[in-house]
């Protein structure tokens, strides 16, 4: 059996070995010829896996990509040819909605918002929407869902549409790329919605660039009034609008999911579906990659009340991600080597809440223990 895998799957070669002959491909250059061989596939959102990939890949049976988009797969083309395929949804989840708390907290400190009173309207309440929610729910910060394709199931959660959406202070998108179809999210951010979008409002976008018409945007951001605006993904990446970087408040490569336990859940996900096709037992977890950091002391000021203050969760939360320092590592990068697609993929070693253990001392409210298991923290008391 032959696995073939993009070199940019962490712990891809430790993985894939254990089910067969496992060849690493380079992302970048990798062609037909190189796939000729490959029963397996697995590769990230950074391989194009299409006809110009595939046509010479006859003993192809399955396709994987460790991240949650799939957008990068011609499933149409995969499809017509038996190829079973499949995705890590899921697994960068609390990355990203991790990514989306560090803009609020950084907006909150700066005066651009004021948490307490805001609504954030999620677009797209999958898996990320969903974990953004919860951690919303853990700080008290009010929220709103919209996701139509859930609506019109037996979802039990509430539901508004854009416009409702469009009057919260936050916007923040987490759907896939669509570009047809009833529930097509290409431009959701059309010209006249951004129009409608004023300074007081906070637009995040960490799902894929198309899902804003991007030239509406930069004409957006040239007018009076404009609204902050934190990006992840953009059009035609890695060839991304030097304008439009200018324009935006903070600003990140496209790394809102890149957690070391994000892309290695990704890594586990895919092992595990190669697995069930070859109807093996997995032998492997990710815990046995990872290591565990020192637990954490954290006194709350007052541990009677019932929810930390912003300052206090900020210094804890910011001290696990800070978006600022990933801002300025990107605008500093790309004025030196406008490499977007190598700056990515070097990124920094970044853990999720819930690989922390938080030691707290004495009697901490109820309110306060619920809030830091809601964030995923493990508690520890004293
Ligand atoms: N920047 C990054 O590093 C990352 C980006 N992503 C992107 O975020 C997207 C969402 O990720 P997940 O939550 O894991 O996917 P998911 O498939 O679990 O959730 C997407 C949700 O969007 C909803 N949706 C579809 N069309 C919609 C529309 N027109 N309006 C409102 N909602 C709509 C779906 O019903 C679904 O519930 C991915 O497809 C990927 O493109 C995901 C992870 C990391
Ligand atoms: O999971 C997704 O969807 C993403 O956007 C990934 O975070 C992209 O990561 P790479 O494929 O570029 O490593």
């Amino acid at each position: 059996m032959k696995l073939y895998f993009e070199d940019t799957i962490p712990r891809g070669a430790e993985y894939f070995s254990t089910l067969g002959e496992a060849v690493a491909f380079n992302w970048q250059d990798v062609g037909a010829d190189d796939l000729v061989n490959a029963d397996y596939l697995a590769v990230r959102s950074t391989t194009k896996v299409d006809e110009a990939l595939l046509h010479k890949a006859s003993s192809l049976r399955y396709v994987a990509t460790a991240t949650a988009g799939t957008n990068h797969l011609d499933t149409a083309y995969l499809a017509q040819h038996n190829i079973k395929w499949n995705s890590a949804g899921g697994s960068n989840a609390a990355a990203v909605a991790e990514y989306v708390i560090s803009a609020l907290l950084t907006a909150h400190e700066q005066e651009k918002l004021d948490l307490s009173r805001i609504t954030v309207g999620v677009v797209g309440a999958g898996y990320v929407g969903t974990a953004l929610a919860h951690y919303l729910q853990a700080l008290n910060i009010a929220y709103l869902l919209c996701d139509p394709p859930l609506e019109n199931t037996d979802d039990p959660r509430h539901f508004v549409n854009m416009d409702r959406i469009l009057e919260c202070e936050v916007i923040t998108l987490h759907v896939p790329f669509i570009q047809d179809g009833e529930f097509a999210t290409v431009n959701l951010m059309s010209e006249q919605r951004l129009e409608a979008l004023q300074g007081h409002q906070l637009l995040i976008n960490a799902c894929r660039g198309e899902v804003i018409d991007e030239p509406a945007l930069i004409a957006r951001l040239h007018k009076p009034n404009p609204p902050s605006v934190v990006l992840d993904v953009y059009y035609n990446e890695p060839n991304i609008s030097s304008t439009l970087l200018e324009k935006i408040w903070l600003a990140t490569p496209h790394i809102a999911g890149h957690s070391v336990e994000g892309k290695l859940r990704g890594t586990q996900l895919v092992y595990e579906q190669f697995c069930d096709q070859m109807d093996k037992f997995p032998q492997l977890a990710m815990e046995d990659f990872l290591d565990t950091p020192e637990p954490v002391d954290f006194t709350p000021e007052d541990p009677s009340v019932e929810a930390l203050s912003w300052a206090e969760l900020r210094q804890l939360l910011i001290s696990i991600y800070d978006i600022q320092d990933d801002d300025r590592f990107f605008r500093q990068a790309m004025a030196k080597s406008n490499q977007f697609a190598a700056i990515r993929k070097s990124y920094r070693v970044r853990r999720e809440y819930a690989a922390y253990t938080l030691r707290l001392s004495g009697m901490v409210s109820n309110g306060i223990i619920r809030q830091l298991t809601g964030l995923g923290f493990t508690l520890e008391m004293l």
